[in-house]
């Protein structure tokens, strides 16, 4: 059964504001934050995983969101491991990776995962967007926001409500949106 209020999980306040932004009063949203460890595997087995972790710590119901960034070139990664590299790299460092690669194609995919309480099963919301990577441009407010770019413009450039509106986030809620509708 879908509830009528989400907890999510995160110790991430931009991805909480967009996550309020993009929900609105469509949901009833609490938030607590937690850094939660992350195993090593594929992207479902990840936010599964976290989330499991998330409800034995908070005891209920929760929702989590583990964030991507897959090169092309690269055979998708860094993809999980995007903070790590962001962290010891920056966005120059994240350039260089593809410098021996004419295809600068990644994908940014977002996978939420909400779990009833301990011993329940995760349900998965996945969303994708297609973008290339570029020399940072725009306000180094959000992660990789600035190399990011889709049709023309890096995350970093748009508004607010226009990065919200095509993000690998807006698509994996509209997913969570319809199973709320519909459940
Ligand atoms: O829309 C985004 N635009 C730019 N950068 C982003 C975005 N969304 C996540 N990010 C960054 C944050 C972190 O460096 C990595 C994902 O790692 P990830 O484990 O999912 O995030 P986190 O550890 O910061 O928060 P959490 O406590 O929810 O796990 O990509
Ligand atoms: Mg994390």
């Amino acid at each position: 059964m879908a509830p009528k209020q989400l907890n999510f999980i995160t110790g991430n306040k931009n991805k909480l504001t967009e996550v309020q932004a993009i929900l609105g009063d469509v949901v009833d949203l609490q938030s607590q934050s937690l850094d939660l460890v992350e195993i090593q595997g594929t992207i479902e087995e990840i936010s599964a995983d976290k989330c499991r972790r998330a409800a034995e710590a908070i005891k209920g119901p929760v929702l989590v969101e583990d964030t991507c960034l897959c090169f092309g070139a690269l055979k998708e990664l860094p993809g999980p491991y995007i903070k790590w590299f962001l962290e010891a790299l920056g966005h120059e460092g994240l350039n260089n990776l593809l410098s021996a690669y004419p295809d600068k194609s990644a994908q940014a995919v977002c996978t939420f995962a909400y779990c009833e309480g301990p011993g329940h099963e995760p349900i998965i919301f996945q969303g994708r967007t297609d973008g290339k990577i570029v020399p940072a441009r725009g306000p180094p407010n959000f992660g990789w926001d600035p190399i990011f770019e889709y049709e023309g413009k890096t995350y970093a450039e748009m508004e607010k409500v226009e990065k919200n509106k095509i993000s690998h986030r807006f698509r994996a809620l509209e997913k969570l949106k319809t199973w709320l509708q519909e459940s």
